[in-house]
């Protein structure tokens, strides 16, 4: 049994924090809002999140971080990726002793075009931390609040720690794998939200799933193209964090990147979809993070590109598909080249 902090009480917040308090853990999670805390204190609810959700008993819940940090094992970052810097910036002032922190947020810092355990090795000293690990995968909070199936990923540079944070959370209908491939795991879960809101912006502009299928695995391609220049394994784009994220976010009505999507094809502006959505919606800034990231690594991201323009460029759906459909004509599958080797050095035995 472990005291664990979870910082974010969010969809995801909540559901993790469910997942661990079903797992008999100690559970402290930190929100913003005073109401939304006494309403899981008292009625063991996050009406705004979770509406329909009993939380165990073992969760409590704080606004301060002081109280929320006191004497924790792990520390579990679920804020939006816009936030996380902040967030960290005054975890530090807390903390005594050294801990493990996971993360379970899906988005690349623009400018930096760091991902999220980037942003944590910069903030927290190394003498506050044993080790940092990232938790992803396909998991839609609605799903695993209700204690349905679910599969994801934990990886670290640190297995050990990588284990600790399988054992942490895993139990009969969450199940967590290891990968040691940290920028993989990071990447595919990040860049498929943008791919995400593609898939909406098809159905909105009244494409079918030819549209779709097409724009998933164009996508993967071209999520696997950065990703394998970063130094990412390629068997890593399809597993869970890849494949398995993009198919569940690209398919689901649950999911705010495809909700965002599917408003901007049918006309909405992105101030209006917004607006509407009032959760967070990573794959927006990723788009313009990652635009500049292949920009910068010049690696050909035509999706993310056309993405970025309709975004931020005022670019409609409609030219975007255009464009994409009447680039010049190529072969599908390209030779697989990243880091400085030949993939198959990197295939596991
Ligand atoms: N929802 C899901 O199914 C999954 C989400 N994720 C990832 O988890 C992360 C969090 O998403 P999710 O919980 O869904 O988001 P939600 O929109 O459901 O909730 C966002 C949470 O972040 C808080 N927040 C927003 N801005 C700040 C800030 N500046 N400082 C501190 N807290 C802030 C909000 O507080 P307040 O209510 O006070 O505004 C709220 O608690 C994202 O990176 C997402 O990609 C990953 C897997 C699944
Ligand atoms: O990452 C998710 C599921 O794995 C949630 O996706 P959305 O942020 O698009 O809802």
């Amino acid at each position: 049994m472990s005291k664990v902090a979870v910082l974010g009480s969010g969809s995801w917040g909540t559901a993790l924090s469910l997942v661990l308090g079903d797992n008999n853990h100690e559970v402290r999670l930190w929100g913003r809002s005073q109401e939304q805390v006494d309403e899981i204190n008292d009625n063991r609810c996050n009406v705004r999140y979770l509406p329909d959700v009993k939380l165990p008993d073992n969760i409590h819940a704080f606004t301060d971080l002081s109280n929320t940090l006191e004497n924790v094992e792990v520390v579990v970052l679920v804020v939006p990726t816009k936030a996380m810097r902040e967030v960290l910036k005054e975890v530090t002032k807390y903390l005594s002793v050294p801990v493990l922190f996971v993360h379970a947020s899906k988005g690349i810092e623009p400018e930096t075009h760091l991902r999220v355990s980037e942003i944590i090795e910069e903030e927290i000293p190394q003498e506050q931390r044993t080790s940092i690990a990232v938790l992803s995968g396909p998991s839609h909070a609605e799903e695993v609040s209700r204690r349905q199936p679910t599969t994801v990923t934990c990886s670290s540079l640190d297995m050990n720690s990588a284990e600790r944070v399988q054992d942490l959370f895993m139990n009969s209908v969450f199940r967590v794998y290891t990968n040691p491939d940290l920028i993989g795991v990071e990447i595919g879960g990040s860049l498929k939200n943008i791919i995400a809101i593609g898939a909406g912006m098809t159905n909105g502009l009244g494409f079918g799933d030819n549209a779709k299928a097409a724009l998933m695995t164009r996508g993967l391609a071209e999520i696997a193209r950065l990703g394998m220049k970063l130094g990412a394994n390629p068997l890593t784009f399809a597993g869970l964090t890849g494949l398995g994220d993009l198919i569940v976010t690209c398919t689901s009505v649950h999911s705010r990147n495809w909700r965002a999507g599917n408003m901007l094809g049918k006309g909405k502006t992105l101030e209006e979809v917004l607006d509407e959505m009032g959760m967070v919606v990573e794959g927006i800034r990723t788009t313009k993070a990652t635009y500049q990231l292949a920009e910068q690594t010049g690696v050909d991201m035509p999706i993310t590109k056309e993405l970025y323009q309709v975004l931020f460029h005022d670019k409609t759906p409609e030219d975007a598909v255009t464009e994409l459909m009447g680039r010049v004509k190529k072969h599908e599958v390209e030779d697989l080249k990243f880091g400085d080797g030949d993939p198959l050095n990197h295939l596991e035995p």
